[in-house]
């Protein structure tokens, strides 16, 4: 898979892209991650890539000629026809759903806006999504491209060391992950459940299953309605009283 960032702050991604299980994935050749400063295909004398808005108000508009033309450019590069994503607060709320979705394509392209915003000719000529990572603004979209480039690349094959646990993590299962425990079986006072000690595969495998339910019956009950439940779940669920609190 390739991603490439357009970006007016490349230097912002380089720890990013090299840490951890990005740098990995990246040595592993399993993806190719590019942040590109889209000021380099600006035509003005000075570089010039943003203007004041029509209009009048506070802040500068990003321009659009720069934008499309290194897009174009990476379209003309690209062996497939790239997804051309723009970081947007007022874009689709991202998901763990998106994520998978994003994960299957070759080639995306990420727009990184900057100051008040970017001229309206982009959103509606040239982007094939539009996303927010959430209801707030931030100073720019490279922290929300950051954000949705690590969650997209840990879904692709072999990045991940143990494959299985990006399929039992919060929202691929549809449900809030289980709580884990590891070792001392006591610290403090505080005990690891004693199911997770018994070495008893299926009681644990219940206990963590029940586990989720409970976790997302108290957490996020709005996932429910759309998780993969049996009949003797949803009974046993609304049988439960929840006592877990909220964080
Ligand atoms: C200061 S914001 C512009 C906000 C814009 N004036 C508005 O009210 O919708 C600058 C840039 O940061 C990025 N950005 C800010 N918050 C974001 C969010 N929640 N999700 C994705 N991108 C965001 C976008 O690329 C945006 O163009």
């Amino acid at each position: 898979m390739r991603i490439d960032v357009l970006t007016l702050f490349p230097e912002m991604f380089e720890g990013v892209f090299d840490a951890s299980i990005l740098g990995k994935a990246r040595q592993k050749g399993i993806v190719t991650l590019e942040a590109i400063n889209f000021r380099e295909y600006s035509e003005s004398k000075h570089k010039t890539v943003d203007d004041y808005p029509y209009g009048g108000g506070g802040g500068m508009v990003l321009k659009p000629e720069p934008v499309f033309s290194a897009v174009e450019d990476l379209h003309a590069q690209s062996k497939t026809t790239p997804r051309v994503v723009l970081m947007c607060p007022q874009g689709e709320t991202f998901t763990q759903r998106k994520a998978e979705e994003l994960a299957e394509e070759e080639h995306l392209v990420l727009i990184c806006g900057h100051y008040e915003g970017y001229d309206e000719r982009i959103r509606e000529h040239l982007v094939t999504d539009e996303l927010s990572i959430g209801d707030y603004v931030l100073t720019g979209g490279e922290i929300p491209a950051m954000a949705v480039i690590d969650s997209i690349v840990r879904l692709l094959p072999g990045v991940l060391g143990n494959e299985s646990s990006a399929v039992t993590d919060s929202y691929s299962t549809g449900l809030l992950e289980h709580p884990h425990y590891t070792r001392p079986p006591e610290f403090r006072g505080w005990s690891v459940p004693e199911t997770l000690l018994s070495g008893h595969h299926e009681n644990i495998k219940r206990w963590r299953r029940e586990q989720s339910l409970l976790r997302t019956l108290s957490r996020r009950p709005d996932l429910l309605a759309d998780a993969e439940l049996t009949d003797k779940e949803r009974k046993w669920l609304a049988e439960q009283s929840v006592t877990t609190n909220r964080y």
